[in-house]
């Protein structure tokens, strides 16, 4: 067996990164994550790669200027949370971003998008411009909008199923999914000491459905139950997907050089 992974040549890229690898468990920004998360992605463009970031954190990062530890019950109070903690959270993309001489743009996308052609196309069309001319699309859902109505499915669920989604639309070749956690594990590594990790996926059947458990801190939403649902729409699609730990995202030059880190889904 190769010690190293083949990844094809993978040119096109999303990069989804989850609220608990952006802020620290005190409800700070993780201001060397995201350092190292630009600084990273700007080297991928560099090397000629194109590269899309799908960022969570808005409502993190609003918690935190509003000094909360919990995430408010009411939706509107979420919603108010993800307005602010958007534009903080750019902002601070933005200065560290140009630090690195990287362009980025934001794009913020609701479910219904997917349901008319025409949007679809639309989005298809300023992604693959701005991958194009080199810039990293920051995208995130717009909170604001997406709520689920009976008539009018505007929420994608989480960002993990809406990186899984952009991956389809810019039909990138690979998914890295920054997590808090080292990969998809047999059992849950938070409740079970002796959780093995799982180095290579190939299918999502029921026996890994059920080794999937909920999320891993007050910050993240779904867990692997949600992480598994965007794995399958990436192999149902023939693309890949890479599960691994963000807690230092300059690890993703090592998985772009083949390291066998986390767990790679992948259609045999
Ligand atoms: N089989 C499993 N392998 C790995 N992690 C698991 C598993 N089952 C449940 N988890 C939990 O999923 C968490 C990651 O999901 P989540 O908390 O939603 O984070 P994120 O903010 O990165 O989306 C892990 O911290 C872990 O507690
Ligand atoms: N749109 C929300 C993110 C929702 C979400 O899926 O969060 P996460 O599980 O941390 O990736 C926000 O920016 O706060």
């Amino acid at each position: 067996m190769s010690s190293k992974r083949q990844l094809d040549g993978a040119k096109r890229i999303v990069v989804k990164v989850g609220t608990s690898t952006l802020i620290h468990p005190n409800g700070r920004i993780n201001l060397q994550a995201i350092d190292q998360l630009s600084f990273s992605l700007s080297g991928l463009v560099n090397e000629g790669k194109q590269v899309v970031l799908v960022s969570s954190g808005a409502i993190g990062v609003g918690m935190g200027q509003m000094g909360l530890d919990a995430r408010p019950e009411k939706i509107p109070e979420q919603q108010a949370l993800a307005s602010m903690g958007q534009c903080e959270l750019m902002t601070i993309y933005q200065q560290r971003f140009t630090t690195y001489g990287q362009k980025i743009s934001q794009v913020l996308l609701t479910h219904d998008v997917l349901d008319y052609p025409e949007s679809r196309q639309n989005v298809f069309n300023t992604l693959d411009t701005l991958l194009e001319w080199g810039i990293i699309p920051i995208i995130n859902e717009n909170d604001t909008i997406a709520v689920d109505e009976l008539d009018h499915h505007t929420k994608f669920g989480d960002n993990d199923q809406l990186s899984a989604v952009v991956a389809d639309i810019v039909d990138a070749d690979l998914l890295i999914m920054l997590s808090d956690i080292d990969g998809f594990f047999n059992k849950n590594p938070r409740h079970f000491k002796d959780a093995r990790l799982i180095d290579e996926i190939n299918k999502i059947d029921s026996k890994v459905i059920e080794q999937a458990g909920g999320k891993g801190t007050k910050f993240g939403t779904g867990g692997m139950t949600t992480k598994l649902k965007a794995a399958k729409r990436i192999l149902k699609h023939d693309r890949m997907m890479i599960l691994a730990n963000g807690e230092n995202p300059s690890i993703i030059f090592r998985i772009m050089n083949g390291d066998k880190i986390g767990t790679l889904f992948r259609k045999k």
